[in-house]
């Protein structure tokens, strides 16, 4: 049995409904910012807090856990500079309470979503995990606190566990049955889309003045259904014991400018975009583009979609929104 933490979100849920094909699955999720209506049927959803350890006891009790895949987290950039406790709160205390709980019994196997964020403005152009973490928001700091304690706890306890850092989530499930849902939206794909179906007036460039080709930021989008079979295959190495301890970047590998995305939305909607270009967001780098060759050389994960079939499932997901 694989308990999934946040298995009611956005990149939870599409994991869960792969998992569900060959394990059998726990879903904790409190629904602050996932959807029930998310979570595949073959799942147990069980609804509360990561940070509530009377609820955790009963769940390792209850069921034999062998790993826990945890993607519950505050995860808005901007929002962590506003509100950093909400971040240090839910990202690292009820994490640590999560990480107690499953050691004391005898879970060992932990997988995390950790994020792109953890690598601040980068000095290279392509981020390797070897490239130097200073994260340059609360967000991305609260992410880094857990790796360093998931390494701690790994030589002091012997925990097991693969950090997955994402780069930036895109894309719905080819069923269109699931999808990137998040209220209120602030993530750029889904924005511009929602403006395309006539949801929203206009789009704003958060900042036009950036060191890019084109002033705006650059980032490294990567469809959520190649996040899923990412950790089908991390679960599969710590459950064999192929991996004990590691860390990969889960990206594409190209860059694409807001501009870019923009663009590319318009072509493959066939609608034209009104936007407005507005000041730099808070705690934005310039550019953040990965390298996954190490999970590519480990365990032969690589993207397999662009970002056009990105930009056209995620079409198809909301043009389903609006016709509820
Ligand atoms: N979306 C991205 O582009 C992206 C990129 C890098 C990393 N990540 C990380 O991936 C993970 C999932 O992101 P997402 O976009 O699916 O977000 P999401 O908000 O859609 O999903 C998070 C889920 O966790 C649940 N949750 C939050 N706090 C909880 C708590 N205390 N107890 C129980 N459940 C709780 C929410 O209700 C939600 O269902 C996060 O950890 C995020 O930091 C996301
Ligand atoms: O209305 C909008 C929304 C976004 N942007 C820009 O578009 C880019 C992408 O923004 P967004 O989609 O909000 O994603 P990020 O802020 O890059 O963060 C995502 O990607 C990170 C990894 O790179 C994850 O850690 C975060 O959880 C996830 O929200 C950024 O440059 C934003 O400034 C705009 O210009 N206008």
């Amino acid at each position: 049995m694989i308990l999934v933490v946040g298995g009611a979100g956005y990149i939870g849920s599409h994991l869960v409904k792969e998992l569900v094909k060959t394990k059998e699955v726990v879903v904790l999720d409190n629904l602050s910012t996932g959807f029930e209506t998310l979570i595949d049927k073959k799942a147990i959803f069980i609804r509360g807090d990561l940070g509530d350890p009377n609820i955790l006891n009963k769940i390792f009790s209850q069921y034999k856990i062998d790993a826990v895949m945890h993607f519950a987290a505050n995860s808005l950039v901007g929002e962590s500079v506003q509100d950093p406790y909400k971040y240090y709160q839910n990202n690292v205390s009820a994490t640590l309470t999560l990480l107690n709980t499953m050691l004391k019994h005898d879970v060992q196997n932990f997988i995390f979503s950790s994020t792109a964020a953890t690598y601040g403005i980068p000095d290279v152009d392509i981020i390797t995990e070897e490239t130097n973490t200073h994260p340059i928001n609360p967000y991305g700091r609260s992410k880094l606190m857990i790796e360093h304690i998931l390494e701690d706890f790994s030589n002091a306890y012997s925990l097991n566990y693969i950090v997955l850092r994402y780069f930036n989530a895109a894309g719905a499930h080819s069923s269109a049955q699931i999808g990137e849902s998040h209220n209120p939206e602030t993530h750029l794909i889904p924005i511009i889309l929602q403006h395309l179906l006539g949801e929203r007036d206009a789009i704003s460039v958060f900042g036009t003045d950036y060191n890019t080709p084109d002033g705006t930021c650059i980032r490294d989008y990567i469809h959520v259904t190649d996040l899923a079979s990412a950790h089908i295959l991390a679960l599969q190495a710590l459950l064999t014991g192929k991996i004990n301890t590691s860390v990969f970047n889960l990206g594409n590998g190209t860059g694409y400018s807001v501009k870019e995305v923009i663009e590319t939305c318009e072509e493959i909607t066939g609608v034209n975009a009104n936007i407005i270009h507005t000041d730099r967001r808070a705690g934005d780098p310039a550019r953040l583009v990965a390298s996954s060759n190490k999970i590519y050389q480990e365990l032969g994960w690589k993207a397999e979609l662009d970002l056009q079939s990105i930009i056209a499932s995620a079409w198809e997901w909301h043009k389903k929104q609006l016709k509820k």
